[in-house]
């Protein structure tokens, strides 16, 4: 963070909604160290927090027990506040697809909320956390995300005058994230057996924890009404992910192949053609604008957009592809990474 992103948050409330996560976690550290006034936590789970209260320690620190699904718990949680940072949501992929009114419940209802109980409460500034699978969704948590950020983006839309600016951020796989494969592959390790893969040639893009705040505190600083921002991001296969936590644990793994799970994409987008034809490049990242024409389209000279065949899919199979030592040194850039490896008795220098 630099220091004009530090005078932001200096003396501000921020409330962070799904707040016991990693990125909840990480943000809230941060926050603190930046002379925020008060940050709060939304979730559900009381025992998460509680181990969150005893672990950070800090009474700037509030917990609110509460459910983005409910806007009175969500009215209360952002009163007086400055920020929020929405990252409460349904996950996971495969149980998505069997209870999909859920993710709708969760992701769009409650982003809703979200949206309204901020401009309700006059906060500046929301952004809501997506992620690659809202582009050209095939599954329900992609879909889900992807109506989050028409909800969000519809805010600005329908409320020429708002007060909170709402923008929204697009993760890819955030490596090392509870219950992601990185962590699955070193418990595989550890315990001797197969690396379960499901399709060698699959490709994800690769974000660290820290990259994927860092993102969050750009649309933060940057953002204009309806604005969505995504990070360049490298990509790998699935196979060269497990070869690469192999080499670093100094393993030759055995691998079964397992085929793909419920509703998962061979490659990932992090923007479609469609959305890079109006995007801004911003160095590491992109600005994708919200359309921000009315509903009267007879206003408008419409001859269609030739720009949108210029472009190509921000597709993990086409851009910046890893190669095996490319992944291994991303990997040692992750502190639960190093961590495993010196549990394991693999000291860093000597992979190095
Ligand atoms: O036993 C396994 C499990 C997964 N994979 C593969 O590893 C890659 C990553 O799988 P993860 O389960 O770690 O991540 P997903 O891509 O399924 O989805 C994750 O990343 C998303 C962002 O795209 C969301 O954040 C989502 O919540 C999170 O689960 C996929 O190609 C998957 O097929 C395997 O090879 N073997």
């Amino acid at each position: 963070m630099n220091h004009a992103e530090s005078d932001h948050y200096s003396g501000k409330k921020v409330l962070v909604t799904g707040g016991t996560g990693s990125f909840g976690h990480t943000v809230a550290q941060k926050l603190l160290t930046e002379g925020v006034g008060e940050v709060r936590i939304l979730s559900r789970d009381e025992a998460k927090q509680d181990l969150m209260r005893h672990e950070i320690s800090d009474d700037r620190v509030r917990f609110y027990v509460g459910d983005v699904r409910d806007y009175l718990s969500v009215e209360r949680a952002s009163k007086d506040v400055d920020y929020v940072f929405h990252a409460a949501a349904l996950k996971q992929v495969p149980s998505c697809e069997f209870f999909p009114m859920e993710a709708v419940r969760t992701n769009v209802i409650g982003s809703e909320n979200v949206v309204r109980a901020s401009e309700a409460n006059g906060v500046r500034s929301l952004v809501c956390l997506s992620t690659d699978k809202a582009v050209y969704p095939v599954n329900a948590m992609g879909m889900s995300k992807a109506m989050m950020e028409k909800v969000a983006q519809s805010h600005g839309l329908n409320n020429p005058n708002a007060t909170t600016t709402v923008s929204c951020v697009r993760y890819g796989n955030v490596m090392y994230s509870r219950g992601s494969v990185i962590p699955l592959f070193i418990r595989q390790l550890k315990e001797g057996k197969r690396l379960t893969i499901t399709n060698p040639d699959m490709t994800r893009f690769m974000m660290s924890l820290d990259d994927s705040v860092g993102l969050v505190e750009f649309a933060f600083t940057n953002a204009k009404q309806g604005d969505l921002f995504i990070r360049k991001a490298p990509s790998c296969t699935v196979r060269d992910l497990a070869v690469a936590v192999s080499n670093l644990f100094g393993v030759t793994p055995d691998i079964d192949v397992i085929g793909t799970r419920h509703a998962e994409k061979l490659s990932e987008a992090l923007a479609s053609r469609e959305e890079l034809a109006r995007a801004a490049d911003m160095g590491d990242y992109f600005r994708i604008a919200a359309d921000a024409r009315d509903l009267n389209y007879s206003l408008y000279v419409d001859e269609g957009d030739v720009r949108q065949t210029q472009f190509a899919d921000y597709d993990s199979h086409t851009v910046d592809r890893m190669d095996v030592s490319a992944v291994e040194r991303l990997l040692l850039s992750i502190p639960e990474v190093r961590r495993e490896l010196q549990g394991a008795g693999r000291p860093i220098e000597a992979i190095g």
